[in-house]
């Protein structure tokens, strides 16, 4: 059945019902019409048949089997390579993959920018690139650092836009403030650092009060107080009602301020939901070890050493870090009589589970290349 039989307008956009998540992880919701009934047409598109259905979208963006390779005079190389991802209403969702995993390109096809091989992309419950031309409005992104007339002032070059856009002048104060230029607003954008420029970006994004906001490393170039302004600004945009899909290479900052994230390798998703769930699925394999007060914890060290242990020494406790069976270190501090008082696993950070996920730790005297995790088909072949 082609999608204009059955395709009657959405409720606006979106719903309060709590995506369903099943222990493998798989994201299950349905497609429903206004009239409620289930759009056929897109069981391809991430929807596992004999699931219940969900009244309403919850998705605001939902990417299924995405293919993307370049071609060439030079040969082929695949960037995207079947690529997932599912993006709730009201979050801040971090999309992280290492150098040339493809996110850019996920951005791009789904912008319109770049034509997909293969797979299908819905934002707002409408399926694009056909429905662009409506979702268009509801869509703020930066995906490449944006290029600005230096000679105009950010104030000219927002007035520009929101002229262009429809967007009525109000608004142009509203996301300067917003952004934290209120006070350099009719300064030239020639005299502006690297991070103000940034701001201007965003800001830029903000005009159409959009219910998607697409930003691709919007800390870059921020100073420490910048980075940590524009995360209180993601959080507030959430809270407002905004969804927020974020790019970035600070692992940190995304662990603080995101719900949930989609970590990407060599075109295709490697991990999946809420940054605690992801973490949990991956133990640091470290034992932080506490012993009893005045407990020698040099002669403890120097025991779980001679028997392999790896440990490195803190002020007031120390860590394991190939404890397969914490149980061994009891034993053998025990054998000694000396006992432990905390003995916890160690939960792994972002960062380390993007390293292992990614296979980019670096690895001591090797220079790790770009590509080296990418799945290169023939390139220069
Ligand atoms: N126009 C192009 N022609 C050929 N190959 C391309 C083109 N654009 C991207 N690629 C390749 O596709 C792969 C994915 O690139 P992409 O820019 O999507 O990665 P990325 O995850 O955004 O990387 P980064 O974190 O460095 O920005 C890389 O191997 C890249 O070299």
């Amino acid at each position: 059945m082609p999608p204009s039989a059955v395709h009657v307008p959405h409720p606006p956009y979106p719903t309060n019902v709590p995506a369903r998540t099943t222990s493998e992880g798989n994201h299950h919701s349905e497609w429903i019409c206004g009239c409620g009934r289930s759009l056929e047409w897109r069981k391809g598109f991430g929807i596992l048949t004999g699931v219940p259905k969900v009244s309403r979208v919850t998705a605001v963006l939902e990417i299924a089997g995405l293919q993307k390779t370049y071609r060439s005079r030079k040969g082929t190389r695949k960037a995207l390579d079947g690529f997932d991802m599912v993006v709730e209403a009201g979050q801040v969702h971090g999309f992280l993959g290492p150098n040339g995993s493809g996110k850019t390109t996920t951005l791009r096809t789904l912008l319109g920018l770049i034509k997909p091989n293969g797979g299908r992309m819905a934002i707002l419950g409408k399926e694009v690139p056909r429905h662009l031309p409506e979702t268009a409005g509801l869509v703020g992104a930066i995906v490449e650092s944006p290029q600005f007339f230096g000679n105009f002032s950010a104030q000219d070059t927002l007035s520009l836009l929101a002229d262009a856009g429809n967007v009525k002048r109000q608004r142009v104060t509203e996301v300067l403030e917003l952004v934290g230029l209120r006070d350099r607003g009719k300064d030239r954008v020639k005299t502006y650092s690297l991070g103000m420029k940034q701001r201007l970006a965003v800001a830029s994004a903000l005009l159409k009060q959009p219910k998607l906001l697409i930003l691709d490393e919007p800390a870059n170039g921020l100073d420490p107080g910048g980075i940590r302004e524009m995360r209180s600004l993601m959080r507030n945009l959430a809270e407002s009602g905004m969804t927020v899909v974020l790019s970035s290479h600070i692992l940190g900052e995304i662990q603080l301020i995101c719900d949930e994230v989609t970590i990407i390798s060599a075109g295709r998703r490697v991990a999946y939901g809420s940054v605690s769930s992801v973490l949990a699925g991956h133990g640091s394999g470290k034992t932080k070890v506490r012993l009893e007060p005045g407990v020698d914890m040099r002669a403890a060290v120097e025991m779980l050493r001679a028997n392999g242990a790896q440990v490195t020494v803190e002020v007031d406790h120390f860590t394991v870090g190939n404890a397969g069976n914490p149980a061994q270190i009891t034993r053998i501090l025990a054998e000694r009589q000396i006992y432990v008082s905390e003995l916890t696993p160690v939960s792994a950070d972002l960062e380390s589970v993007f390293l292992e996920l990614t296979g980019t730790a670096p690895v001591e005297g090797q220079n790790r290349q770009v590509d080296q995790t990418a799945s290169v088909g023939g390139w220069g072949q």
